[in-house]
Formats: structure tokens, C-alpha cells, sequence
């Protein structure tokens, strides 16, 4: 079959600026005429050498999601791309993409997700652009894309090519005398094949069917109605003999049955009430793309996303991908509390400090300095790929109760026996109006920074916190040396307990604010007080200092962590 070109005029649409992790809008906004047609133009106009490139495509299975791959498909052909790997029905978790990208060594990868965000025909659409390691593009690639669409005056397209991405198997045509092809794989294969090789599946398996000394250990895992339905079903019912109700909203929908696909303690909070009674000894929930997890000890004993990475870091002799790869260093993204800092400097391994955002890990990865990483926002993942990666998650934390053969709680408690504890909450302020957030942060800055601020004591309920530094935090990756401005207001005390005001890079509309506060408690102080309780006073110093719920017209947060 030969098809022809066409090209198309188009003007360029303001604000296609990608976010944290890509261009995240509504729905209704990509689909405006051309909207989604400049966007793939942009990101295509941006790899060089484009003529003769191989390109992995999926995502979770939200809507718009079809139309979106078949745009690709379509424009990719027109642009001399040689060959798309498309996941069965368009349908690939972020890890699974970052996982095909580096096996096959191909030029990069199209990930269709708006993560975490509601999805349907009145939420949320997104489309991320990954290099070939498999992360997140750069922010100067990320920047050159944005600068790309300022400009766009035309498309190429192939508007009668029309790729059936249900069926798996080849399709080769022949655009302007030059052969094209789209490759639709097996969504769930090649993933299952990396973990099988990370992880020990006979050891897991034995936990989670339980043998004659030990009984079955019993799971709870909820899909959220994201992507990792398809990988959950196969991994842990298939693989790992789990039972059928050990796994719950595995099938993937447009909408997410309605929900936010996030996580955490308010939007999963189905898997917090199915926990409470005991009945499961391990429960975990993902996000709609499959990257971020959350993982619940027996009674629903929640474990922050902080502390998840450090006891993992302390135990990663459990999971037989590090004994053959080493461990090299550990990283956390800078409001993320620091306990795995704790564990760093026991093995007295390099820890780095990053801005929010995976992309900033995949340099120290590809240069050998890191080996598991995380971040507060339900984010934990390794070198095995670029990304953050939920089911790696729950498999490190079912590897290391395989090992120990203790609870999470338990294990939790023993990590703060030895290393102290990181209280941590985060406050989230969602979709609030953006001049007044933007007003807030301006003030803070100017307040934080000012030269008298350093030695101010600030007090509420009785404790006071002695300032030791604000600024507003900036990165130089130790590798390239490129520089991240403005990641965040720190405020940082005397006494090691912090304060983070960062405007949310996710979101598709308006603002959300979020505020972290962590404190330090030594292991001979007292590390079993509820997160909320411990942090009261600092929250109330950090609600004061900011004139928060004046800025944002709240008088409290959409979501507590
Ligand atoms: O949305 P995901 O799961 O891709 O996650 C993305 O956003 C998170 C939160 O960003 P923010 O605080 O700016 O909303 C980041 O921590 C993460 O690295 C990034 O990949
Ligand atoms: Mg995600």
C-alpha cells in the first residue's frame, strides 16, 4: 500500500507549555481543531536526526486516548518516522514505555496521560514526551518544544492510513516510496519479562500463598480503574498465584469510574476502609498511569511515601537486581523528607536533593551515581528504568517482608528504632484561583529571603522554631551542570524540621498550592505520635508565615498526606 502526504496550515495555540511531566489540559482543549495535531508536530520537529526514528506509544487507557494514537500514528507516517511500537489498544503504563524504550533502544517514546488527574469526556488529557534512556524529556528539550509551538505554521499528515492498534502483529506501508511501520505489542510482556529478572517470583509467590509453617499472606491491591489492571491481573493473580479478590478496579476505564486515579489517603480511600478491619495483611493502590503507589500496612498502618523509599533503600540486599547491579547512590526530590538521607550516610552512599519531577533523576542514573529514588508524591522507583515505577514498588516492599518475615508495621518500627523518625505531611490546596497563589509565593519569597528572617523565632501551641535559612530552592545537576530555578520556598529551622511552599506542576487549570512540613525525631525520642499530631504546631507556624488561607480563600486543604 502507498499513501500520500499531506501537509496542513495551522496557527499556534498559546500555552502548550509542558508541566512537571508534559502538557496536561483539559480534553475539551486537545480537542480543538489542530490543538493535538501541533502539539505531535512539535515534539517530531524536535528530534534530530527524525528520518529513519523508532518510537514506542501508549498510555492508560483515558479518554481520548485512541484519537490521540491515531493522530500519531498519522503524523508520525508523514514525517519519516520509521516505525511506532504501540501498545495493544493504545493501552501502556508509564513504566511499561520507559521499559520498552531502553529494551529496544529505540529514539524515544509518546506517553498518553494526564496521570493522577480525572479523566472523561470533562477532564483531563496529557502527552509527554521521553527520551532514549526512557525518562521524562529534559527541560531543555521540554523548553525546545515550547518554543516549537509558538511558531508552527504547518503539519504533515497521512489522513488515509488507518492502523487497527486492536490486534497485535506488523503493519507495513509505504509512504512516499519510503516503508513505514506500526508494531502493536503486548501491553503487559516485556514489563513482566524486566521484573521477573529484578525480582525473586518464587519467593514472593511463597509468601503470598503461604506454606505449612507460614500462612497465606494476604493482599489487597486496587487498581484505581488506571492502567496497571491488565499488569496486576497478570503479575499478581497469574504469576504470584494471588486470588482473584486479592485485586480490585483492574479493569481500565475511560473515566476511572469517575475518580481521581491518585494514591493516597482521600482519593483511595475504598482501600483504606476495605484495610481497617485487619482482613488483608498488605494493601497497595496506583495512580492512573501506573507510576506512583501507595503502600498500606495491616489495619490500613499507612506508610508515607518518605519513609517507603528509605526502608527500601535500607533493604535492597532482598531484591536480587541489586546484588548483581551494587548499590550505587540514593536521591530524593527536595520536599520529600529526608529518613532515607539517614540510611545514606549509615552505608555512606552519595544522596542527592532534586526538584520535583522524575526527569531530574535520569541523569545521575545514567551516569551510574543512583540506584533507587523517590519522591513524597507516592513516586518510588529504581535504575531498572527512567521512571517511577508502582507494581516495581509493591514488589521491592513483598520482597523485603519475604526476606525479614515481618509486617509493615513492624518493619517500620524497627527503621525508626535504628535511624529516627521523619514526621511528614503535605497539605494540598487544590485548583485554587492562580493570582492570588502567585501573590502568596511572591510575598513569601521576599519574606524568606530577606537578610532578617535568619535567627526570627516563630512560635504556635508552645513550640518554637528558630529559622535557619530560606530560599527558594535551585538545582545544578552534578552531571551536566544545567540549572533548575525557582523548584520551591524552603524555610529551614535550627532544630532540622523544614517548610516547602511549591505551586503544583501537574495540574491543568488554576493553581494548587502545596505545603510540606517535616520534623526530625531522634530514635530514643517519641517516634510513634500521629504525623498530624507531632506536626501541628510547625503547620500552624507554616499556615501563619504564609497567610495561606487568606491567599487561597480556604480554610483547609482538599487533601492531607
Ligand atoms: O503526575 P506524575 O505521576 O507523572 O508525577 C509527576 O508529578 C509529581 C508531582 O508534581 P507536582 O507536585 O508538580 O504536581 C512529581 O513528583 C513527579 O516526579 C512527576 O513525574
Ligand atoms: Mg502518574
Amino acid at each position: 500500500m502507498s499513501l500520500s502526504v499531506k501537509r496542513v496550515e495551522t496557527k499556534p495555540y498559546e500555552g502548550q507549555k509542558p508541566g512537571t511531566s508534559g502538557l496536561r489540559k483539559a480534553v475539551k482543549v486537545f480537542q480543538q481543531p489542530n490543538y493535538t495535531e501541533n502539539f505531535i508536530q512539535a515534539i517530531l520537529n524536535s528530534i534530530h536526526p527524525l528520518p529513519g526514528s523508532v518510537l514506542v506509544v501508549g498510555g492508560d487507557g483515558r479518554y481520548f486516548g485512541k484519537e490521540a494514537v491515531d493522530i500519531i500514528i498519522k503524523i508520525a507516517a508523514a514525517n519519516g518516522v520509521a516505525k511506532l511500537i504501540v501498545g495493544q489498544n493504545g493501552i501502556l503504563s508509564t513504566p511499561a514505555v520507559s521499559t520498552l524504550i531502553r529494551k529496544y533502544q529505540v529514539t524515544g517514546g509518546i506517553v498518553l496521560t494526564a496521570s493522577h488527574n480525572p479523566g472523561g469526556p470533562d477532564n483531563d488529557f496529557g502527552i509527554k514526551f521521553n527520551s532514549s534512556n526512557g525518562g521524562p524529556a529534559s527541560d531543555s528539550v521540554t523548553e525546545k518544544i515550547y518554543e516549537i509551538t509558538k511558531t508552527i505554521s504547518f503539519y504533515n499528515i497521512v489522513p488515509d492510513l488507518n492502523v487497527d492498534v486492536s490486534k497485535l502483529g506488523e503493519t507495513n506501508v509505504q509512504i512516499g516510496g519510503k516503508p513505514f511501520t506500526v508494531q502493536v505489542i503486548d501491553s503487559v510482556a516485556d514489563y513482566l519479562a524486566l521484573m521477573k529478572e529484578i525480582f525473586d517470583f518464587a519467593k514472593i509467590k511463597s509468601l503470598i500463598q503461604g506454606s505449612s509453617s507460614r500462612p497465606p499472606f494476604k493482599l489487597l491491591i486496587n487498581s484505581m480503574h488506571g492502567v496497571t489492571g491488565p499488569y496486576v491481573e497478570h503479575i499478581f493473580i497469574k504469576e504470584l498465584g494471588a486470588a482473584k479478590d486479592n485485586t480490585v478496579n483492574t479493569v481500565p476505564l475511560p473515566d476511572f469510574g469517575g475518580h481521581h486515579p491518585d494514591p493516597n489517603l482521600t482519593y483511595a480511600a475504598d482501600l483504606v476502609t476495605a484495610m481497617k478491619n485487619g482482613d488483608y495483611d498488605f494493601g497497595a493502590a496506583f495512580d492512573g498511569d501506573g507510576d506512583r503507589n501507595m503502600v498500606l500496612g495491616k489495619k490500613a498502618f499507612f506508610v508515607t511515601p518518605s519513609d517507603s523509599l528509605a526502608v527500601l533503600a535500607n533493604n535492597l540486599n532482598c531484591i536480587p537486581y541489586f546484588k548483581k547491579t551494587g548499590v550505587k547512590g540514593f536521591a530524593r526530590s527536595m520536599p520529600t523528607a529526608a529518613a532515607v538521607d539517614r540510611v545514606a550516610a549509615a552505608q555512606k552512599k552519595e544522596i542527592f536533593e532534586t526538584p520535583t519531577g522524575w526527569k531530574y533523576f535520569g541523569n545521575l542514573m545514567d551516569a551510574g551515581r543512583l540506584s533507587i529514588c523517590g519522591e513524597e508524591s507516592f513516586g518510588t522507583g529504581s535504575d531498572h528504568i527512567r521512571e517511577k515505577d508502582g507494581i516495581w514498588a509493591v514488589l521491592a516492599w513483598l520482597s523485603v517482608i519475604a526476606e525479614l518475615g515481618e509486617s509493615v508495621e513492624q518493619i517500620l518500627l524497627k527503621h525508626w528504632k535504628t535511624f529516627g523518625r521523619n514526621y511528614f505531611t503535605r497539605y494540598d490546596y487544590e485548583n485554587c484561583e492562580s493570582a492570588p497563589c502567585n501573590e502568596m509565593m511572591k510575598k513569601l519569597e521576599e519574606k524568606v529571603t530577606s537578610p532578617s528572617f535568619v535567627g526570627q523565632s516563630l512560635s504556635s501551641q508552645g513550640k518554637t522554631f528558630v529559622v535557619k535559612k530560606g530560599d527558594n530552592f535551585e538545582y545544578v545537576d552534578p552531571v551536566d551542570k544545567s540549572v533548575a530555578k525557582n523548584q520551591g520556598i524552603r524555610v529551614l529551622f535550627e532544630d532540622g524540621s523544614r517548610l516547602i511552599y511549591r505551586l503544583s506542576g501537574t495540574g491543568s487549570s488554576g493553581a494548587t498550592v502545596r505545603l510540606y512540613a517535616e520534623s526530625y525525631e531522634p530514635a530514643s525520642g517519641s517516634i510513634t505520635v500521629e504525623a498530624s499530631v507531632a506536626l501541628q504546631p510547625l503547620v500552624q507556624v507554616a499556615l501563619d508565615l504564609s497567610e495561606l488561607q487568606k491567599f487561597t480563600k480556604r480554610d483547609k486543604p482538599t487533601v492531607i498526606t
